[in-house]
């Protein structure tokens, strides 16, 4: 959609990610933008984790991607992309006008969960699964009496698990894709209407009669972040947790661990060196491009692969964590503890959900290859060329999980890394996670 700006001229300097985000407005030149207007526009400014530095005169064409909120929307001008206070553009007609893709791509991504297939997928985890049905249980003496919600539900589970196992006054089960009318025939099927009231919507729009007491979600992606589930959790959390009320999970930490992956190697690089006696090496740009450019989510490393102790490298706080710290950096310091060949970093998850009682017990939920395998796999990132490394070697360096800035449920992976710490042996690599 194109706008014409008007009004005002804007010129809004934003600082980098910041631990709290800092704007100044200067009033343009109608004499009625008053400060206050300002001031009360930036507090309801959805939570970013970057806003570029956008300024722009009377008269500019915007394009709009999306409208998160009808005070402000998420625009771009002259290839820089941020959001603008809705107030001071008009919407040109046009009549050639383009649908603007969703930057959520909320249709595909409710759409691929209206069928079985995921939830089968999810429910057949019995890592996961089993992970929260414990949580309910070690608490369900506290549940009693309590108001809880559960985001993103899906078939229910989650939401059953605490009518069967605890005795909450109400839990509000919300889902946003039409799987939310089977829900609600499961919740019926199990008995347990007088509990669980299914609400089909999404988080973000929903209402509830009530804040609640425990807002409990399966909201992990890929690598923890992808799908970006996490931001509705946030911004729920903000919206109708109490004071002082429990978020399950209640933290979640990324691992990153330097690894040999002869096989997967060998299946894709090393393949092309004589296939049948021939010499087919040509190919191998082709095939590094091809195979090892984007993660492999799924993979499954074994313990005797990894080159050295895994080290969390992004911990979250699900209580003062923010949507403009969705943009995160790690930090890794890996001591090789065995020489081999270094092909790849392998990326997993754990989260943790606190007790709702202080000597109660906490419960973990790790993705890692000392764990039972979940349907997340691990997250394989590919070298573009493998690095013999010694026992004593130390692989030091950084990740970055940048947010898409235009499709909002996507990220890129930065990985940069030294070997030795040396100027030379170094590497930097950038992953798409998907677009
Ligand atoms: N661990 C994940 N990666 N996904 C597991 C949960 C996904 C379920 O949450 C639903 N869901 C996701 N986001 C939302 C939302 N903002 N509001 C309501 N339901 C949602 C989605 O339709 C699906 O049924």
């Amino acid at each position: 959609m194109i706008h014409i700006v008007l009004r005002w001229d804007f010129h809004v300097v934003v600082f980098q990610p910041q631990p709290h985000f800092q704007s100044l407005f200067k009033s343009g030149q109608n004499p009625s933008s008053s400060s206050s207007r300002n001031d009360d526009a930036i507090s309801r400014l959805p939570a970013l984790f970057y806003v570029p530095q956008l300024s722009f005169s009377s008269g500019d064409m915007l394009l709009v991607h999306a409208k998160p909120t009808s005070e402000w929307w998420w625009a771009e001008l002259h290839g820089v992309i941020g959001y603008v206070p809705a107030s001071v553009i008009r919407q040109e007609p046009d009549e050639e006008e383009e649908p603007v893709e969703d930057p959520w791509q909320d249709e595909e991504y409710f759409g691929s969960y209206k069928t079985l297939k995921l939830h089968l997928e999810m429910l057949s985890d019995k890592s996961r699964t089993e992970a929260y049905r414990h949580v309910i249980f070690n608490n369900s003496a506290a549940l009693r009496g309590k108001v809880v919600m559960d985001l993103g539900c899906g078939t229910g589970i989650i939401s059953l698990f605490c009518a069967q196992l605890a005795q909450p006054s109400v839990v509000y089960a919300v889902e946003a894709c039409s799987m939310a009318a089977y829900t609600r025939q499961l919740v019926k099927q199990n008995g347990f209407e007088e509990v669980v009231t299914v609400l089909q919507g999404r988080a973000e729009e929903i209402q509830l009669p009530e804040k609640v007491d425990v807002l409990v979600s399966e909201w992990m992606g890929s690598c923890l972040l992808f799908e970006f589930m996490v931001e509705s959790v946030l911004l729920a959390r903000d919206r109708w947790l109490k004071e002082g009320a429990v978020t399950w999970p209640s933290s979640a930490a990324l691992t990153l661990v330097p690894c040999q992956a002869d096989g997967y190697y060998a299946e894709k690089m090393a393949f092309w060196e004589h296939p049948y006696g021939l010499d087919f090496t040509p190919l191998q740009p082709l095939a590094r491009q091809e195979f090892f450019t984007k993660p492999r989510f799924s993979h499954l490393v074994e313990p005797a692969e990894c080159l050295a102790a895994p080290c969390h490298v992004i911990r979250l706080d699900m209580y003062t964590l923010q949507i403009r710290d969705l943009e995160v950096l790690g930090r890794f310091l890996f001591c090789v503890e065995r020489s081999g060949i270094f092909h790849e970093f392998t990326a997993w998850f754990t989260v943790h959900f606190n007790s709702m009682e202080a000597e109660g017990s906490a419960v973990e939920l790790d993705t890692g290859p000392s764990a039972e395998p979940t349907h997340w796999k691990r997250t394989l990132f590919m070298l573009d060329r493998p690095v013999s490394v010694c026992a004593g070697d130390s692989i030091s360096g950084t990740i970055v999980l940048r947010r898409n800035p235009v499709w909002r449920r996507h990220m890129n992976v930065f990985l940069h890394w030294s070997i030795n710490g040396s100027t030379e042996d170094v590497g930097t690599k950038t992953f798409p996670m998907w677009r």
